[in-house]
């Protein structure tokens, strides 16, 4: 049974200008253990396309089927925090809203290395910090499923890279089924067992890219860059 299963969706908006048929007839897979990654132009449809399978859209036609939607992880393009409670305390919310024990949020912020900033306020951490208690407060909540919204874009390049191997090294430790958009061609080949290019309007998987390569993986591998070269050229 696979995770997640977008099975000829449509999906259209009314908005203020022209109407806009985002998805026909879309279909997508996703298997358990899985981290597949989304590549496309801007306006594609890939946030809508996460939206969808975390329920904040509901597809006009076709079926959206998730395993356990119950508990998703989430992680923004900007770290959604709460600035009046400390950091652990952004943790603990969280998964005190998924009905866990917050015994273990000490841990995963020192996995994050923010154990130290645990009593802080937001307001007083970095930009890549904050990302850092974004993506604890996600893995806190043990998903059955983890929702990535171009999580490191908005992030320095070298903040970014660090991120991308932090969150690598936290899947390798607490394995996960996952779907990633990104506009960065070289995160999705380092991160995804899958990388699916969308284009078009209506939306179309125009390409796919399986990265069968061992983790943890380096960002200076040739192979990934070969894979990497093959996306943009899909997205140019
Ligand atoms: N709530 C909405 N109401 C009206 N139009 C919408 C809505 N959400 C998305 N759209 C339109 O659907 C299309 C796809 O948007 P979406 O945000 O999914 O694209 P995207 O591939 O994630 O783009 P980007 O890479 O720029 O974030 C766009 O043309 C957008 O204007």
């Amino acid at each position: 049974m696979s995770a997640v299963i977008l099975d000829r969706i449509g999906k259209r908006f009314t908005g203020t200008g022209a109407a806009e048929t985002v998805f026909d007839g879309f279909s997508l897979r996703v298997e358990p253990g899985e981290l597949v990654a989304v590549v496309g132009a801007s306006g594609t449809g890939k946030t809508t396309l996460l939206h969808l399978v975390a329920g904040l859209e509901k597809p006009d036609t076709g079926t959206v089927s998730v395993n356990s939607a119950d508990r998703l992880g989430m992680v923004f393009q900007q770290p959604r925090l709460l600035d009046w409670v400390p950091v652990r305390k952004n943790v603990e919310l969280a998964v005190e809203a998924a009905g866990l024990p917050t015994g273990g949020v000490d841990e995963i912020l020192d996995a994050v290395g923010l154990l130290e900033y645990a009593g802080k306020f937001p307001s007083v951490l970095s930009g890549g910090q904050r990302q850092r208690v974004a993506v604890a407060r996600a893995f806190a909540v043990q998903p059955a499923l983890m929702l990535l919204d171009e999580p490191f874009s908005a992030l320095d390049e070298i903040t970014g890279r660090r991120l991308r191997l932090l969150l690598q090294d936290l899947w390798l430790q607490r394995p996960l089924t996952g779907l990633l958009v990104t506009h960065n061609p070289a995160e999705a080949a380092l991160l995804a067992d899958r990388v699916v290019v969308l284009s078009g309007r209506p939306a179309v998987l125009s390409q796919e890219y399986t990265v069968d390569l061992p983790r943890p993986r380096s960002p200076e591998d040739p192979a990934l860059f070969d894979v990497h070269r093959r996306i943009v050229a899909d997205l140019v």
